[in-house]
């Protein structure tokens, strides 16, 4: 395993000082391209993303990025990451542009030509360089966002850890978002922790499912569709009947709701077949795992 190319999590485990298991045992494989990590709230992916990203230790396990132990060196793993947090700093006053050039020197570019054409692409890979003579703390939600990219881009990380991405972005801000996230990971491994199931599944090529600290599933999202096959049925309701008991998930709609069930049988003929959707599973996972808890 430690040999593999691309990030390799072994057994992670990590509970906090009041007590609680954070990580209990996570042990994940995880390719260079787009990775999609999904949780409910407090599901541990913020103290997985902060471990890797060396900003705090486990109690246990081990971490290999391309075969070499993470936790042994974690400065040499520094200089190959990008960690684009779910708040940045925008430090007032200082240009976008100089900020930029002062985390590529801190990354170890230190010759000025090298450093300014890595700034140049990266502020014309974000869409920024008309704006970039501006302190970043007067940009907008979505700018700050692609420039908290451009910062996490500095130095071609090997492995950028993307928290929270796109939360408050509108629609044409977070495609621009993505498709800078699509490029990196041509050759990245990049880490997308995420409550917006649908952006999992249009970018990610596999992804976890996280509750509890436990890992709950991983795959590609057709393989964990496929066993919902055939076993998942929808149909709409007025707002005031009855749902049947098998519902696993019930949508207000206009008017009424809309109601998925978990069935090997459609639970009457109101009720059609529905091709799995990875939303489908992500509620699938976490019913499952709070009826084994419950057992
Ligand atoms: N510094 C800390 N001290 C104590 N408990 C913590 C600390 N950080 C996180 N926790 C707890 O650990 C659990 C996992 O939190 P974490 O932030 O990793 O989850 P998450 O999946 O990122 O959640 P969210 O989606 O809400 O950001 C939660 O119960 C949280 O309250």
């Amino acid at each position: 395993m430690a040999n593999s190319t691309g990030l390799v999590i072994e057994d992670l485990a990590k509970t906090y000082g009041n007590g609680v298991r954070a990580l209990d045992g996570v042990s994940l494989e995880v390719a260079p391209g787009m990775y999609g990590l999904l949780g409910p709230n407090g599901a541990g992916k913020s103290t997985l993303m902060r471990t890797l990203a060396t900003l705090q230790e486990p109690d246990r396990g081990r971490l290999f990025l391309d075969g070499e132990d993470v936790l042994a060196a974690p400065d040499h793993l520094r200089q190959r990451l990008g960690y684009l947090p779910q708040q940045i700093g925008a430090y007032a006053g200082v240009p976008a542009r100089d900020l930029l050039d002062r985390f590529a020197w801190l990354k170890g570019r230190h010759r000025r030509s090298e450093r300014r054409d890595e700034v140049e692409n990266l502020l014309e890979k974000v869409n920024l360089r008309e704006v970039a003579h501006r302190p970043a703390s007067t940009f907008s939600g979505g700018m700050l966002r692609r420039f908290g990219i451009a910062l996490a881009l500095i130095g071609s990380p090997r492995l950028l850890i993307v928290d929270e991405p796109t939360a408050g972005l509108d629609p044409a801000e977070r495609n621009q978002f993505h498709r800078v996230l699509a490029d990196t990971a041509s050759n990245t491994v990049v880490l997308l922790s995420t409550h917006i199931v649908e952006d999992v599944e249009n970018l990610c090529d596999r992804l976890a499912i996280l509750a509890n600290g436990r890992l709950l599933a991983e795959g590609t999202p057709a393989a964990l569709a496929l066993p919902y096959q055939g076993v998942l049925w929808e149909a709409s309701f007025e707002r005031d009947e009855p749902v049947p008991k098998e519902a696993l998930r019930v949508l207000p709609r206009p008017g009424g709701r809309r109601v998925i069930c978990h069935a090997e049988q459609a639970p009457d003929d109101r009720f059609v077949a529905r091709p799995p959707r990875l939303e489908d599973v992500y509620y699938l996972a976490l019913e499952n795992a709070r009826r084994e808890a419950a057992a």
